[in-house]
């Protein structure tokens, strides 16, 4: 059975700590804490405008994680150069724009593969595994096997949106067709964004995924039943999707 992992994004620990300047809650101890209750390992995103997560925060998690850190970053200049510095095992390359509220959708890898192919060379030379935030789309998907990521996350925005029952289906085959695919032309393949706890069995069902990266809704369920309890269920989650769909076969 190929085994599902999570990735806790740690960023909303920092947007909590930010809301009043303070130095608590730690986003670190937070990262800690998860890698003791089973988060495989850790996200979080420097953003251009640095509204949760700080420069400090990065050199700290990656001094002290005791799994992987996975660096969300924008593909910028200033954002490379933090990354071949600071060396965390993965990279992930996801798009910005400073008025959005979260990320909103996947990078336009077509439409820039000079420039990712330059990016992901730099970073593989300072032995980063870099991944590309995608949506769940073939042609983006070639895209980034053509600039050479080995990894793609699969952008489940949209799908954590929907509510029209037919609608949500025809995304969750759209997401697996995609899987599929990435597996095939040889990609690692994760997903991310807008999971939770009523959301994530189906996609943690695809057995070409290899690891879900989720922050928001395992952070707000932290503030009910404290951040231990929160990652160990949306493992069990997961762990039971993954299983079941072996039982299927
Ligand atoms: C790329 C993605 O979907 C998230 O990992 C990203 O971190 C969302 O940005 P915020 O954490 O700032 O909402
Ligand atoms: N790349 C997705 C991620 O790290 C977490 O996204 P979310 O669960 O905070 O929406």
């Amino acid at each position: 059975m190929n085994p599902i992992f999570l990735g806790l994004n740690i960023d909303h620990v920092a947007t909590l700590r930010q809301a009043r300047g303070t130095r608590y809650p730690d986003p670190i101890k937070a990262a800690l804490d998860a890698e003791m209750a089973g988060a495989d390992s850790i996200t979080l995103h420097l953003r251009e405008d640095r509204r949760h997560i700080q420069d400090e925060d990065v050199v700290r998690i990656s001094a002290m994680r005791q799994t992987k850190v996975n660096l969300e970053m924008a593909a910028t200049e200033e954002m490379v150069q933090i990354a071949i510095q600071q060396k965390p095992e993965d990279v992930c390359l996801v798009p910005e724009k400073r008025e959005e509220l979260t990320t909103e959708g996947g990078l336009d890898v077509a439409g820039q593969k000079p420039w990712l192919a330059d990016v992901c060379a730099r970073l593989a030379a300072a032995g980063c595994r870099v991944s590309l935030f995608i949506d769940p789309d073939e042609t983006q998907i070639a895209a980034a096997k053509e600039v050479g990521a080995p990894v793609i996350e699969l952008h489940t925005g949209t799908y954590a949106e929907l509510e029209n029952p037919k609608e949500v289906q025809a995304e969750i085959e759209r997401i697996q067709h995609a899987a599929s695919f990435g597996h095939e032309i040889g990609l690692v393949v994760n997903a991310g964004h807008g999971l939770h706890y009523h959301n994530v069995q189906p996609i943690a069902a695809m057995k070409e995924i290899e690891e879900l990266n989720i922050g928001h809704a395992i952070i707000a369920q932290a503030v009910y039943s404290g951040l231990p309890q929160a990652v160990r269920e949306m493992k069990r989650l997961m762990i039971e999707a993954r299983q079941n769909a072996y039982l299927k076969d």
